[in-house]
């Protein structure tokens, strides 16, 4: 049989075991391989420790636009000038795994990353190695936004050998249910926090609880808006009002921060990216206070070794009004800076 033949996207394409072409450092940690149930996936070939950097990869191409602006022309022409060995490789990617690509568009799709986050500013790039990462809602990686067109990945806890390494597809998922997150991802996961069962239940609360505490210190929702009753997030409306106009006290934003830190270090996703990327704004809100009393309260609560012993020593804050509440609601540029 003839090694080249016509793929359904009307380009010659060779018949290459999945994947076995791709170019994989030889100091990552990591191989490909099948992942029963989910295509192809990165599995450790040696222990990773938290923190590591697992890839650093540039993409084969970079498509300036907006994703819904990108057509089968922008990316026949991203095509035409690779390497034969960048085509080589294109053209072995497969739909998890298995069947070709039928557009462009759809393997462009599967295997790109945005790296720039202003909107003025679009970036698509086409990554092979990174687009082979699964996802879990329970993730032992993951790949922060990035400015620049090389996409990184951490592992955000110890990762064993023989383990699959997985990301999280999409930040919200941490504020949303079982059902929200399968209905975005149009496929089944089956991490621990998916399958039917205990862990399902509660982190299903977990998740909706953070999304309305997230609610009640930024003053809206996961897509930046303020929603009425559907779905209601939350249900009391003199409550929703006063998040919604950043009227709500100091103690109280501290301690829904704290508790929201918290409900992610009881579901596993508590890691020091995370935590890089929140703590600033809750030591911001325990800088604010102007009363002594409440303001050791506070620095007292941050000194604690987890987040629920943090959240627990700055409940005693519970119904306090600090005397720079009012500064803070009437600052509000600078007060929607300071939340989870
Ligand atoms: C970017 S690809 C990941 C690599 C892919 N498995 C492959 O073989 O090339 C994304 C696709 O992988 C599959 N996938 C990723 N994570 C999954 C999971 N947790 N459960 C089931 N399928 C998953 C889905 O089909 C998804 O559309």
């Amino acid at each position: 049989m003839s090694p080249i033949r016509r793929s359904r996207l009307g380009l010659k394409s060779l018949t290459c075991i999945a994947y076995h072409g791709f170019e994989i450092p030889s100091n990552a940690p990591f191989e490909l391989k099948p992942s029963p149930g989910k295509g192809w996936g990165a599995f450790a070939t040696q222990p990773i420790r938290k923190g590591f950097l697992i890839l650093t990869e540039k993409p084969v191409f970079v498509i300036k636009k907006p994703h819904e602006e990108i057509t089968e022309g922008d990316i026949r022409s991203a095509f035409a000038r690779l390497t034969p060995g960048q085509k080589k490789q294109f053209l072995c990617l497969r739909d998890n795994g298995s069947t070709p690509f039928t557009s462009m568009e759809s393997a462009l799709s599967e295997n790109s990353f945005a790296t720039s986050s202003s909107m003025a500013s679009p970036v698509h790039g086409l990554y092979l190695l990174h687009s082979r990462f699964n996802h879990s809602c329970l993730p032992n990686c993951e790949i922060p936004e990035t400015k620049t067109e090389a996409v990184r990945s951490f592992a955000t806890r110890d990762i064993n050998i023989g383990e699959e390494i997985r990301f999280c597809y999409e930040p919200t998922f941490q504020c949303r249910t079982v059902y929200e997150r399968h209905e975005a991802l149009r496929f089944v996961c089956d991490c621990n926090a998916c399958l039917p069962g205990s862990f399902q239940r509660a982190s299903n609360m977990r998740r909706r609880l953070t999304r309305g505490l997230q609610y009640l210190t930024i003053g809206h929702d996961l897509d930046g808006q303020n929603h009425g009753t559907s779905p209601a997030i939350i249900f009391d409306a003199r409550l929703k009002a006063a998040a919604e106009n950043l009227e709500i006290p100091l103690s109280a934003r501290l301690i829904y921060n704290l508790l929201a830190m918290a409900l992610q270090e009881e579901e596993g996703l508590m890691n020091d990216l995370l935590i890089a990327r929140f703590k600033p704004s809750i030591l911001a809100t325990v800088s604010l206070f102007s009363t002594a009393r409440y303001a050791r309260i506070a620095r007292l609560a941050m000194t604690q070794e987890t987040w629920v012993d943090k959240f627990s020593i700055a409940s005693r804050l519970w119904g306090l009004a600090d005397r720079a509440d009012v500064l803070f609601s009437s600052n509000l540029p600078r007060s929607r800076q300071l939340s989870v």
